[in-house]
């Protein structure tokens, strides 16, 4: 169920008048999904808009969270990675700023990074996401929870030896400004400091499902498998 929470007041106060905008555009997106919403349908004078179900796909740098598991289950797959890298390529306001924070293995502001899930849930059609890479942050997750505020229904947490991902990084040959050994140790750092608290407040939620994220692509789909079959 979404929640419309008052007080934004301290992301508002931190954001540049016109993200505030977009914070501001995300209370439409709110209402559109918020229980007043749903009154005409329940009177039966709409159809019933549903809530869109979201699950989020967490692990280290290089894990193979965007390897195929959307799409393998059926879900909209939304890499906040891809969504910041479309930023830098568009020159958008933000552009510059994401890219030097990428480029450092640093994590972008979550007013940023929310809005621009907020915008791309908002435009989709479809109402099943595997959100990938994030909240990265336990300050992430509150961030999500104030503007978007949509539940997860499972957080997987691909789980896997640093070599491996240091491996699987430098194999990855697509051209990111990130794929580079001293940028891949920074973000093993900030994974251990800054996403390792966020793996452990959706344990303690009962939400986590660890993953053994070595072997092939196909045995890691199988240990999936059974967590999207119930
Ligand atoms: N099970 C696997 N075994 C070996 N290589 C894999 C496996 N799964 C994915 N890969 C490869 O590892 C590389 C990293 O995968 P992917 O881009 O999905 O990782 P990621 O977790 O999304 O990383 P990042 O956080 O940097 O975006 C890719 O080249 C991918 O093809
Ligand atoms: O929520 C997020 C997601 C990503 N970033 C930044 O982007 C890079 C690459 O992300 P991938 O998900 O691995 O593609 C990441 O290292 C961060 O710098 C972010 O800040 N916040
Ligand atoms: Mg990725």
């Amino acid at each position: 169920m979404l929640r419309r929470v008052s007080p934004l007041s301290k992301l508002i106060s931190a954001a540049k008048p016109s993200l505030l905008n977009q914070v501001a555009c995300g209370l439409n997106f709110l209402e559109a999904f918020s229980t007043d919403a749903l009154k005409p349908a329940e009177a039966g004078i709409m159809p019933k808009a549903r809530t869109p179900t979201i699950n989020f796909v967490l692990g280290g740098p290089g894990v193979g969270k965007g390897t195929r598991i959307a799409e393998t289950f059926g879900f909209t797959h939304l890499s906040v990675g891809d969504l910041l890298r479309k930023e830098i390529s568009s020159n958008t306001e933000y552009g510059a700023m994401i890219l030097e924070t990428i480029t450092k293995g640093k994590i972008v502001a979550s007013e940023v990074t929310v809005n621009l899930l907020k915008t791309a849930i908002e435009s989709s059609e479809t109402d099943r996401f595997l959100i990938d890479g994030f909240p990265r942050s336990e300050e992430n997750r509150v961030a999500y929870e104030q503007i978007i505020g949509i539940e997860p229904e499972v957080v997987l947490f691909f789980d896997c030896d640093e070599e491996e991902m240091v491996k699987r990084i430098l194999h990855r040959n697509q051209g990111r400004v990130d794929d580079n050994l001293d940028t891949t140790k920074e973000r093993l750092r900030v994974f251990e400091a800054y996403t390792l608290p966020v793996i452990r407040y959706y344990s303690q939620k009962g939400k986590l499902h660890k993953i053994n994220a070595i072997g092939t692509e196909d045995e890691i789909f199988e240990r999936v498998r059974p967590i999207f079959s119930t």
